[in-house]
C-alpha cells in the first residue's frame, strides 16, 4: 500500500495512542517516589559513564531536567568534571527547530514558555552542532529497541534527521520502559538504551 495513503488513514490513530501512552507514563513518572528516583538515576549514570560513547565523547548534548524527568544534575556535574564540553538546547517554536549553546553554569539561563531553563541568546554564542559528539536525549516513554515519545515538540526527531551520524543515549527509569509505540515515518529511534532494571546488574 501506498505510504502516504496509508499515513492519511492511521496516522491520526497513531498519534492518539502515543498521547494515550505519553499521558499514562507521565502519572507513572509523578508518583515515583523520591528516594526510588534518585536510586535508578543513580545507577543509570554510573552505566552511562562507563559507556565507550562517554568516555569517547567530547561535546555532549544534554538537557536541564524537568521535575518529573530523569534528573540530568549529576551528568552535568561529571562532565564538568571530566572537562567535557557540554552544550542545551534552545527551542525556536515557530519552526520547531533546536540550536545549541555552551552550558557552563547556571547565569545566562532563562526560562522558556515550556518551562524548561534554556541558554540566553544575547549572553551565548551557538554550537556547530558539527561539533557534538553525543546528544543525551530526554523524553517520556521508551522502548528497548530505542523508540521514543517526547513531549510532542518532535524537536529532536527533527534535528535528528538532519544529524544522523551523532551518537544518541537515553537513560530510562523502569517506570518509562513500555513494551510498544506506534512508529511514525519521522520517528528516529535513540541508538543506546540505558534501562534500569530491578535486580540486574546490566
Ligand atoms: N528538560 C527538557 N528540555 C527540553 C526538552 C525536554 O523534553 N526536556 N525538549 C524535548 O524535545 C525540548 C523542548 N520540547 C518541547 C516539547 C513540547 C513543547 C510544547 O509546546 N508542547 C505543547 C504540546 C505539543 C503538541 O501536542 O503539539 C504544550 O506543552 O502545550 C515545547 C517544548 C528541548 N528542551
Ligand atoms: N522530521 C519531522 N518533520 C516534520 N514534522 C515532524 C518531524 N518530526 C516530528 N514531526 C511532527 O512533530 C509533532 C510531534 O512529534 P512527536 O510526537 O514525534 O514528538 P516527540 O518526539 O514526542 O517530541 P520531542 O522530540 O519534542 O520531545 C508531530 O506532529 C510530528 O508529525
Amino acid at each position: 500500500m501506498d505510504k502516504g495513503f496509508f499515513y492519511s488513514i492511521f496516522g491520526g490513530v497513531f498519534i492518539s495512542m502515543k498521547k494515550e501512552i505519553r499521558n499514562r507514563v507521565l502519572q507513572k513518572l509523578k508518583q515515583i517516589p523520591a528516594e526510588e528516583k534518585t536510586f535508578q538515576e543513580s545507577e543509570l549514570s554510573q552505566k552511562l559513564f562507563h559507556s565507550a560513547v562517554w568516555k569517547r565523547a567530547e561535546t555532549v548534548s544534554l538537557t536541564l531536567s524537568l521535575s518529573h524527568e530523569l534528573n540530568t544534575a549529576e551528568i552535568i556535574n561529571q562532565g564538568l568534571v571530566e572537562g567535557k564540553k557540554l552544550v542545551i538546547p534552545r527551542c525556536q517554536p515557530a519552526n520547531r527547530t533546536m540550536t545549541f549553546y555552551p552550558f557552563t553554569d547556571r547565569s545566562s539561563l532563562i526560562r522558556s514558555s515550556f518551562g524548561v531553563l534554556e541558554p540566553d541568546p544575547d549572553v551565548l554564542t551557538p554550537v556547530d552542532p558539527e561539533e557534538i559528539d553525543l546528544i543525551i536525549v530526554p523524553g517520556i516513554a521508551f522502548t528497548s529497541s530505542g523508540q521514543r515519545i517526547g513531549h510532542g515538540g518532535g524537536y529532536y526527531d527533527r534535528f535528528l534527521a538532519k544529524h544522523p551520524d551523532i551518537e544518541t543515549v537515553s537513560l530510562v527509569l523502569q517506570e518509562q520502559l513500555v513494551k510498544e509505540i506506534p512508529t511514525e515515518v519521522h520517528d528516529i529511534n535513540i541508538k543506546q538504551i540505558y534501562q534500569f532494571k530491578k535486580e540486574s546488574s546490566s
